[in-house]
C-alpha cells in the first residue's frame, strides 16, 4: 500500500530562552518558554523501496543528515519495522533562524511514521527517540506551549490559561538574510562564561508569567541575544526600533537570527508600516511572515 499524505511541521518560537550554565556533558542547561507556532512546513510521506528525500529549500542537505531521513533511521531502529519511505519536504521555514525548522521536521516525521505504521510506539517513547535527533525536537511532539528545562528534553505542560494566552498571540515573525549557527552561539557563551543567567532568576520570572499570564507580562528575555547582538548589532537595533516606535513585545527566537513582535494591537496599516520599516532596516531580501 502506498502512501501520499502531507503532515504540516510547524516552527517554534521561544517566548523565553535562559541559558543557565553548561553541563558536565558540554551541552547546555536551559529554562524555556517555547511554543509552536501557525507557521510551517510541509512533509509530504509515501512508501518506498528505500529512504529518500527532496527538498525545495537550497542549503537544506537531502542526505542522510537531513533531520527527516535521521528520524525514519531511529523510527525503524525502535520498531524493529522494515519499512522505508520517500519524503518530499516544502520548506516555508528559513533554516539557520532559531526558528527549529529542522527539529520540527524531524519530529512531525516521527508522528507521521507512527500513524502510517499503525501506532507501534507510545507518545512517551516518540519523545524519547526524538531527544536522540536534537534537544529540541521533543517540544514539537507536545503540539503545544511548554516550559522547556535541562538540554531541552524535559517538558512541562502550562496551566490552561497560560496556554490560552499564547494560543491568542498574533506574530509578525521576521528573519534578515544572514544565518546564526546554534553551535557557534552556545561556543560563544561557554568561552565567555558571563553570559549565563542564573536558574533562580529564570524559574522567578517565569512563575511570575505563570501566576498572571497576560501580553504585558509575558518573560520576553532569551541571552542568546548576547552573542547574536555582539556579532550583528543591526538585530539589536531593529527590536529596539520595534519597541520604541511602536510599543509592541519582541525578542529574538533561540540563537537566531530570526526575531518575533506580537502585533495583536495592530491594525492592518500600522502591520504593512511595520513590514516595510524591518525591510527598510534588515534588507529587502528579509523574510517576514505572520503567524
Ligand atoms: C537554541 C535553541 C533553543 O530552543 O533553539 P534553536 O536556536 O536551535 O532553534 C536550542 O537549544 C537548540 O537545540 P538544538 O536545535 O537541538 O541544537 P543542535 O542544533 O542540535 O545543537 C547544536 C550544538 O549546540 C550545542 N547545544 C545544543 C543544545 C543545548 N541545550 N546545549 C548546547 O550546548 C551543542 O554543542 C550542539 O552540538
Ligand atoms: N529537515 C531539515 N530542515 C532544515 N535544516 C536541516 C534539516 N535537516 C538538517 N538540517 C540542517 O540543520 C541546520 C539547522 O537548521 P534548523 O533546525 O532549521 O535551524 P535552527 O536550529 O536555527 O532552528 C540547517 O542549516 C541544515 O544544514
Amino acid at each position: 500500500m502506498t502512501y501520499q499524505t502531507s503532515f504540516f511541521s510547524p516552527c517554534k518560537v521561544n517566548y523565553m530562552l535562559t541559558i543557565t550554565g553548561v553541563r558536565p556533558d558540554g551541552f547546555h542547561n536551559l529554562v524555556s518558554l517555547v511554543a509552536p507556532t501557525r507557521f510551517g512546513d510541509e512533509l509530504f510521506i509515501e512508501e518506498a523501496g528505500e529512504d529518500s528525500i527532496e527538498c525545495n529549500l537550497e542549503g537544506v542537505p537531502c542526505d542522510e543528515s537531513n533531520l527527516v531521513m535521521k528520524a525514519a533511521a531511529v523510527f525503524r531502529r525502535a520498531t524493529m519495522m522494515n519499512r522505508f519511505f520517500k519524503f518530499n519536504l516544502v520548506k516555508k521555514v528559513p533554516h539557520g533562524a532559531g526558528l527549529g525548522g529542522g527539529s520540527s521536521n524531524a519530529a512531525t516525521a516521527l508522528l507521521a511514521l507512527n500513524q502510517i505504521c499503525g501506532y507501534p510506539l507510545s507518545n512517551g517513547e516518540l519523545e524519547r527517540l526524538s531527544a536522540l535527533i536534537g534537544s529540541d525536537c521533543p517540544l514539537f511532539l507536545r503540539g503545544k506551549p511548554v516550559v522547556m528545562r535541562g538540554r531541552g528534553e524535559l517538558l512541562e505542560d502550562l496551566p490552561e490559561n497560560a496556554q490560552n494566552l499564547i494560543a491568542s498571540l498574533k506574530l509578525l515573525i521576521f528573519k534578515p538574510n544572514f544565518s546564526i549557527n546554534t553551535g557557534w552561539a552556545y561556543k560563544t557563551m561557554k568561552e565567555s562564561g558571563k553570559m549565563y543567567i542564573s536558574e533562580q532568576e529564570a524559574e522567578d520570572a517565569l512563575l511570575s508569567w505563570i501566576k498572571n499570564p497576560e501580553i504585558e507580562n509575558l518573560p520576553l528575555v532569551n541571552n542568546m541575544q548576547i552573542p547574536a547582538f555582539e556579532k550583528f548589532p543591526a538585530l539589536e537595533a531593529v527590536l529596539n526600533f520595534i519597541r520604541n516606535e511602536y510599543n509592541l513585545p519582541c525578542l529574538m527566537s533561540g540563537s537566531g537570527s530570526a526575531c518575533f513582535a506580537v502585533v495583536n494591537n495592530l491594525q492592518p496599516d500600522a502591520l504593512q508600516s511595520l513590514k516595510d520599516a524591518i525591510k527598510k532596516r534588515l534588507g529587502e531580501s528579509c523574510f517576514i511572515t505572520e503567524a
